[in-house]
């Protein structure tokens, strides 16, 4: 880590309340003392930088002027949240962000009184924001103005809309920033994106409907109404936020989201004058002072020397899971003109880029609305095309009632490239792919697949492509494969077929996923004691491979099932069919290994899979007490 920057006002900040008595020039000052901070500590432990050193200014301002925490500050998404925590009495906890037993990468509730909401998933603000602000209409007294801070890209959510539409029909004072940086993850896509262009790039014609509100006041009453409706037309023609004033907040923007001075005046004027809902339009530049002329603003980054900007990833010795999915799907693509791709904002994240380089016109990137994503996929496979969402296991839970309502019962066969399944590492709990195989396994016509190594994952995406008799989803992990060999080219998979790994007795083990490496590590355990599992990977969670599961049941004393899901998935459907086929009245041992029922907070992926019980030597004592190994040694 670089040697500190010198932050002689920031040290004198122990909260918010330190910043009350600062002078306007203090308060510039310290914006970019804290700019300073959050590159320093960010470049120690890697994260969300850009977004963050895009609010700087607005969090400096926001504290100055708001009552915090009485008034309530929501981020959306809250990637951008690191120079809130700084300010917020966290400066010193920096260094364990997104760590075990560290600081969240998001505001969490749990951590913080000046974290009055939780987030990560996109969108969610406006609707908490409105919640806090009904609160205090209905008399609770201890909230003071709720303010709701949310990105252009997340503002092109659903439920971003559905909050702004009812807080219209509220009138309730409530405070929605538009923090307006042009980007999403990557540029960001869609008709909101390119009105909010147009409502600066005729920033000039603010100028002149405010010379022209000012001229209005002057006319005789009588001309007065002719003026200001005209005033209306040439706004709503061009600019001044006219799409959220018909929605019934006051607009107040575009203003510049770098400019203190600016923000102080709006905001001070806002917390003294505002009745009702408004909406505050501030153009900011992602990355600002560090990386804003960055591709992706510095959007996620490693540690990084900050002098020099260059990361410090780990070398990595086997692709990722992503880009053989990627790959894999080009290689389909290019044989079959029906499939298309839609990812909801994560281009890179899902390695559709490298699918868009490809085929431009097949590729989709819907923003941050995964509900329309899957609708749209299913509108597209009920015209004949082979739609792929790919949509990351934890953000396909926004979308769940299109999967059951508009693919699931009309049978459609759109593929759900599902990535990120399972415990993803930094991100923590919002992240974590946990509950798809049981979201997905209870929903009739789907086919439920898991990859166990990338080389299965390149054999799913080739049967993906070929199942076109109903929905089809296949799961895989965050982050690098196995290193294991590479089919040329993908085989479709006969449907329902699992398959044994290694032969054994005495106990079996029927793997659904990447666990698999864990069996096979706890096995090289297990044979110095001479213990040698059967090793099945099912493959399937949905049709059950029934002939593979009750031979594996009959032919062994024991039964273990273990995946990267929470309880009601692969292994509650196996006891499932083996209690509907009466094989336990014959006395099998049977275990179901899955991710415990609680949240695991972020730390390195093994760490949480340690914490989850999922690890080698988890299923290595998971065999010897099925087996009694353990009891009969302590008796011997
Ligand atoms: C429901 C959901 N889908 C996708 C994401 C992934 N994601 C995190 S931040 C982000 C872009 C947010 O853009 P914006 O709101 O403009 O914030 P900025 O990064 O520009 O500050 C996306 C797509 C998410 N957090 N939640
Ligand atoms: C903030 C957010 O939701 C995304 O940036 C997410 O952190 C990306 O996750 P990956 O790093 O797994 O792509
Ligand atoms: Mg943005």
């Amino acid at each position: 880590m670089t040697e500190r920057p010198h932050t002689p006002l920031l040290d004198r900040v122990a909260g918010p309340a330190d910043l009350k008595g600062m002078s306007d020039r203090d308060l510039t000052q310290l914006a970019h003392e804290l700019r300073a901070e959050t590159i320093h500590a960010v470049s120690g432990t890697g994260g969300h930088l850009g977004s963050g050193l895009g609010v700087v200014e607005l969090t400096v301002a926001l504290h100055a002027v708001f009552d915090t925490p009485r008034d309530r500050l929501i981020w959306d998404v809250s990637h951008q949240c690191y120079p809130h925590k700084i300010l917020t009495g966290r400066r010193d906890r920096m260094h364990t962000l997104r760590q075990k037993d560290g600081l969240s990468g998001f505001t969490k509730r749990a951590e913080s009184p000046y974290d009055p909401f939780g987030a990560a998933h996109s969108s969610t603000s406006i609707s908490a924001a409105l919640g806090f602000a009904m609160g205090r209409e209905l008399g609770a007294p201890e909230v003071g103005d709720a303010i709701a801070v949310i990105g252009d890209g997340a503002l092109s959510g659903g439920m971003a809309y559905e909050a702004l539409n009812h807080a219209g029909h509220l009138k309730k004072r409530l405070i929605v920033i538009l923090n307006d940086n042009e980007m999403s993850i990557a540029p960001p896509v869609g008709a909101m994106s390119s009105y909010l262009s147009r409502l600066y790039a005729g920033a000039p014609f603010q100028d002149f409907t405010t010379a022209a509100k000012t001229a209005v006041g002057f006319l005789p009453p009588p001309l007065q109404e002719g003026a200001r409706r005209a005033k209306e037309m040439i706004k709503g023609m061009t600019v001044g936020g006219t799409l959220f004033e018909e929605l019934g907040f006051s607009y107040v923007g575009p203003i510049d989201g770098h400019d203190m001075e600016s923000l102080l005046q709006v905001l001070r004027t806002v917390k003294v004058r505002a009745t009702g809902p408004i909406l505050i339009h501030a153009v900011t530049q992602k990355g600002k002072g560090y990386a804003e002329h960055r591709a992706d603003r510095g959007h996620a980054t490693a540690k990084f020397d900050v002098a020099t900007g260059e990361q410090k990833k780990a070398p990595s010795n086997a692709p990722s899971y992503t880009k053989v999915f990627a790959q894999s799907l080009i290689q389909e693509a290019a044989e079959d003109d029906r499939i298309v791709a839609v990812t909801a904002a994560m281009p890179d994240g899902t390695g559709l880029n490298l699918f868009a380089e490809r085929f431009p016109a097949r590729c989709f990137d819907v923003g941050i609305a995964e509900q329309h994503g899957v609708t749209f996929c299913a509108g597209m496979a009920a015209a004949g095309l082979k739609p792929f969402a790919a949509i990351y296991s934890t953000f396909l839970q926004r979308g769940y009632d299109q999967v059951v309502h508009d693919v699931a019962l009309q049978n459609l066969p759109v593929r759900f490239a599902i990535d990120r399944a399972g415990l993803v590492g930094a991100d923590g709990a919002t992240h974590a792919g946990s509950f798809d195989i049981a979201y997905l396994s209870n929903l009739p016509n789907f086919t439920i697949m898991a990859a166990a190594d990338e080389a299965e994952l390149r054999h799913m995406v080739a049967t993906a492509a070929a199942h076109d008799s109903g929905p089809i989803a296949f799961r895989f992990p965050r982050g690098e494969g196995v290193g294991c060999e590479m089919p040329e080219r993908g085989e479709p998979l006969e449907i329902g077929r699992g398959r044994i790994v290694q032969e054994g007795e005495r106990v079996a083990i029927l793997s659904f996923g990447a666990r698999l490496r864990e069996v096979e590590a706890a096995c090289e355990k297990l044979a110095a004691r001479g213990i040698k599992p059967t090793v099945a990977d099912a493959r399937f969670a949905k049709p059950l491979d029934r002939e593979l599961i009750l031979s594996l049941a009959q032919g062994h004393e024991a039964l273990i099932t273990i995946e990267e899901g929470a309880v009601g998935g692969f292994g509650s459907h196996v006891a499932q069919l083996l209690a509907s086929e009466g094989v336990f009245d014959s006395g099998l041992r049977f275990r179901s290994m899955v991710l415990p029922d609680r949240f695991i907070d972020q730390a390195g992926p093994s760490q949480m899979y340690e914490s989850a019980g999922l690890q080698a030597e988890d299923i290595e004592g998971m065999v010897l007490r099925v087996l009694d190994v353990e009891v009969l040694e302590r008796r011997a």
